[in-house]
């Protein structure tokens, strides 16, 4: 059974780390004594790309619950190649993790990518973000309906939210559907990032040391936050 299923089936909130390929064995080795619930490899802000460095990084997280990011630079990320090697990667990558994550935007790679996930055992995220904004509520249920319909486990949003109405949005798709992750980016965004989980967001996401995203909070506070206001949590750390 894939880990990273199991512990979303327990239906306590996950707390994920970003990596990138600078802190190799010693990045990995700090994110098992922490205890992280998931290490999210964004590969797409690696200084190398090539399937044989990329596979020794993944490698250095054996025995934590690993996430696969490509990122488009379309949604925010940093990939250069062109699509085809961006499912090339995918294709090499998903055997070795518990999880990837693909835009819903990526339409010449998506489906390839969620077939590859789903012949692996390998729980698919299907992402959507928007930097700038929070789309008004039925573009965002259309973009849940359309990932689900693709396929999707997992469905995250994560958008810019500048206002309490922005908020109000991102916690209203999350309360009529299932199986999501959500997350208001940006400073108003910030309490999302605990109170979401509280309302079903599957994964928060945070960082160990490294410059984070928009309104993230790190590791630490992230964890004592989520066991001071998720009983569950706490629970589970004993
Ligand atoms: O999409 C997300 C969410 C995120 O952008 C955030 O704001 O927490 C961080 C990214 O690493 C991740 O892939």
């Amino acid at each position: 059974m894939n880990t990273l299923r199991a512990l979303i089936d327990t239906g306590v909130p996950l707390v994920a780390v970003s990596f990138d390929d600078r802190g190799g064995e010693r990045a990995a080795e700090e994110a098992r004594a922490a205890r992280v619930d998931v290490a999210e490899i964004r590969v797409d802000r690696f200084g190398d790309t090539g399937a044989d460095h990329v596979l020794r990084q993944v490698a250095a997280f054996r025995g934590l619950p690993a996430l696969a990011t490509i990122r488009s630079r379309a949604e925010g990320g940093f990939w250069q190649g062109s699509e085809q090697e961006r499912l090339d990667l995918f294709r090499a990558l998903t055997p070795h993790v518990d999880a990837v994550d693909v835009e819903l935007s990526s339409r010449a790679v998506l489906a390839e990518v969620l077939a590859t996930a789903r012949e692996h055992d390998v729980l698919s995220v299907v992402s959507f973000h928007d930097f700038d904004r929070t789309p008004p509520l039925d573009d965002l249920r259309a973009t849940v309906r359309d990932a689900r319909e693709a396929g999707a486990d997992l469905v995250k949003i994560s958008t810019m939210a500048r206002s309490r109405d922005d908020l109000k949005r991102l916690a209203t798709v999350l309360l009529e559907g299932d199986d999501l992750i959500v997350i208001g980016m940006g400073e108003v965004g910030t309490a999302s990032r605990i109170f979401f989980p509280a309302l079903g967001s599957k994964i928060t996401y945070t960082f160990l040391g490294a410059a984070p995203t928009s309104g993230q909070l790190d590791f630490e506070e992230t964890v004592r936050l989520m066991r001071r206001f998720h009983p569950d949590f706490g629970r589970r750390e004993g």
